[in-house]
């Protein structure tokens, strides 16, 4: 039986996310703003964009009362990591005449440093389109609404929010890749969410595409018909005229009444150093006017709509947001922490029923971060403060630690998520931070009948007052797909990842899919990487959290001249435990420097020690290897180590660099 049936039969019974409720009162409609329209030829002769032109009274608005609900296509672009999503919607904005063709930045709508940097859609984007389109018979404009999505599996929470605010989906599969973990991962995303579907096979330009195998696999897979997917290259722009037509034909019009009071949906929000608050909203039911007296379901709080508009792709102020439509507020909140994702917010003074909202983020990896600086903790405070504005799925707690003073706890929604937040930390807030181990959250329970939920090792008593009666891990269930030829060296790795098998079938002759309930702790750290190298880049990879399960767990802490580090302290496997004590020494061995006495560094669970290294006393020479040169040269490499110095821990006695707690995480 396919995935798809199987699914199927559980979600027989599942509603619609946007299920209305009928209201009897209706906000007062406002007569509709004189517009004018111009239209400009597009790359594709057989179609036009309708490009709204601003409106002459207030200069800077669009005038949206053009386009009822049924004139309106919400839809998400979803697909694995690198198959072309925003290559895709680069097109579709050229297409329609939104962005200027060759407008310098490929990727146009991840604006991020740190997306353009690794090449990543981290935030899902939102860009509204005109276009006009044959439709029944006649000419008709059509206002479109574009959410380009992460297809990495940390952001996969920025994936289920946007489909939230769509009726429908492009599902872009790489023609020649086929059908990847992230595919399956977010085609489940989007038929629990009950969206129509649109398989687009994409990269038909490149040599080795296969579009009909992929079509097959769409078919076992999914059950969806190879009839219905658009075969796309979003480089040479082939098929590209299928797109837009195929989005309007088969994606449902919002299904919101614009006669009953306000309901609209919070999507995502950002601080903006000028306007304050930014809020991304879908108008659920009824329409939203600037100067509208708005309230919070969550909080209750009441805000004044200061601005709103479309997301153009940059802002562009329309005065006026309708049913179905999907655009921004800037509504006088402070801080993002009053806009809260998911909430509903509706017309003061009506009784609405509150929308669905989304489960809450949950955060799978947790780490300290400490200011490099002692003295820069209230620049970091600041710092993390600012980025958390914009990225709210990050938890940020207040600790202190005796080694690094005082600092945050941090929970992400996993490893390269916490790597983004703290390459954002760095290059937007010019923060200098150091992280300890990340770790994911445990359960001990105690004789007493007393449960410990540990996301800081250090918090973990050694010798706690009750005896220790079980330990709790979280698992996930992982789904990799890979080339039959990688089977078995995938198997062995699984297993030495104390994975458990639950499914083994092939997609097709060419391709395994496997289904592993794996522990959390073992993919967090290094997983991929192995997981890419043995099977020479071409293995996909996707998880989704599971329940907990019980486990051998022990504390392992480092020890410097004796001391213990609590910032080092981590929490593994008993079985596990020797190579990663043995791993940590050394690698603490090299980075830390020879100092004017022996520094021993140890491993020990409790006061067993497992592994040991000395660092012999000595000052390191850091022109030891400046032969000759010139006096500016060694003057260079002496301020460097001044700086360096600087940026040392001291534990104790011994100064421990930042990149020893660098080197550290990738112990796994
Ligand atoms: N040959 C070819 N390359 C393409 C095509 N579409 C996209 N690419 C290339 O594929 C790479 C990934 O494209 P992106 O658009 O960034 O992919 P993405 O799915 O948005 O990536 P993530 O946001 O990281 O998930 C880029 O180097 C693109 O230039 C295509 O149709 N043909």
């Amino acid at each position: 039986m396919s995935i798809f049936k199987r699914a199927s039969r559980a979600l027989r019974s599942k509603i619609s996310l946007f299920s209305s409720i009928s209201t009897s009162n209706s906000h007062p409609i406002i007569s509709p703003r004189p517009y004018l329209f111009h239209f400009c030829y597009t790359q594709n002769a057989a179609s036009f964009c309708s490009r709204p032109r601003q409106n002459s009274k207030e200069g800077s608005t669009i005038d949206l009362e053009q386009y009822p609900s049924d004139n309106i296509r919400n839809f998400s672009i979803i697909a694995h990591v690198d198959h072309g999503k925003s290559t895709l919607a680069d097109r579709l904005l050229e297409l329609t005449g939104t962005i200027r063709k060759g407008h310098g930045q490929p990727q146009y709508l991840d604006k991020l440093q740190v997306e353009r940097e690794r090449g990543i859609t981290v935030k899902a984007q939102t860009a509204t389109m005109f276009h006009r389109h044959k439709f029944l018979g006649s000419d008709t404009d059509f206002l479109l609404n574009l959410i380009d999505t992460p297809g990495h599996v940390d952001f996969s929470y920025e994936v289920s929010r946007s489909l939230a605010a769509c009726q429908g989906a492009l599902l872009v599969v790489d023609a020649a890749q086929g059908v990847q973990a992230q595919t399956v991962a977010n085609f489940y995303l989007a038929f629990e969410s009950n969206l129509a579907i649109i398989p687009v096979i994409n990269k038909i330009d490149q040599p080795t595409a296969d579009p009909d195998r992929v079509k097959a696999q769409l078919k076992s897979m999914f059950d969806l018909d190879p009839s219905d997917a658009l075969l796309t290259s979003a480089k040479t722009g082939q098929g590209l005229e299928q797109v837009l037509p195929a989005v309007i034909e088969r994606i449902p019009p919002p299904p919101g009444k614009s006669t009953s009071p306000l309901r609209m949906l919070l999507l995502d929000s950002y601080y903006d150093e000028y306007k304050g608050v930014i809020c991304h909203v879908a108008i659920v039911d009824g329409a939203l006017h600037k100067g509208d007296k708005i309230c919070s379901a969550a909080t209750g709080q009441s805000y004044e709509v200061n601005d709103v508009g479309i997301l153009h792709p940059e802002l562009v102020p329309t005065g006026i947001l309708l049913t179905g439509q999907v655009g921004y507020i800037v509504s006088g909140m402070r801080s993002t922490k009053e806009a809260r994702i998911g909430d509903t917010l509706h017309h003061t003074r009506t009784v609405i029923q509150s929308l669905p909202g989304f489960k809450p983020a949950k955060h799978m990896v947790f780490s300290g971060l400490y200011p490099a600086d002692g003295s820069d903790f209230e620049a970091l405070n600041h710092a993390i403060e600012r980025l958390t504005c914009n990225d709210a799925s990050v938890s940020v707690t207040k600790e202190s630690s005796t080694a690094l003073g005082l600092g945050f706890r941090c929970g992400f929604l996993g490893l390269l998520h916490m790597d983004v937040f703290h390459q954002r930390l760095e290059q937007e807030h010019g923060a200098h931070v150091i992280s300890t181990v990340p770790t994911v959250p445990y359960i001990f329970e105690y004789s007493d009948e007393s449960k410990l939920q540990v996301q800081n090792p250090a918090a973990l008593p050694s010798n706690p007052k009750n005896r220790l009666v079980a330990c709790w891990e979280p698992t996930v269930i992982a789904t990799i797909i890979i080339p039959s030829e990688y089977v078995g060296s995938v198997i062995t790795l699984c297993a030495e990842r104390r994975g458990e098998q639950l499914e083994y079938s092939f997609i097709d002759s060419q391709r395994a899919f496997m289904k592993y309930r794996m522990p959390l702790r073992e993919i967090v750290v290094d997983f991929y990487n192995e997981l890419k190298s043995i099977t020479s880049g071409y293995a996909s990879f996707d998880y989704e959290d599971s329940e907990y399960q019980a486990s051998d767990l022990v504390k392992l802490d480092i020890l410097l001249n004796g001391q213990p580090v609590d910032a080092m302290a981590t929490i593994v496997h008993r079985s596990k435990a020797p190579r990663v004590g043995r791993e940590l020494v050394e690698k603490l061995k090299k980075f830390i420097d020879r100092q004017m006495f022996e520094i021993i560094i140890q491993a020990a669970i409790g006061s067993k020690v497992i592994a040991r290294e000395t660092v012999s006393a000595m000052r390191k020479n850091v022109l030891a290897k400046c032969y000759g040169g010139d006096i500016t040269r060694k003057k260079k490499l002496l301020e460097k180590q001044k700086e360096g110095k600087k940026r040392m821990k001291r534990v104790g006695s011994v100064d421990i660099p930042q990149e020893a707690f660098h080197e550290l995480l990738k112990v796994s």
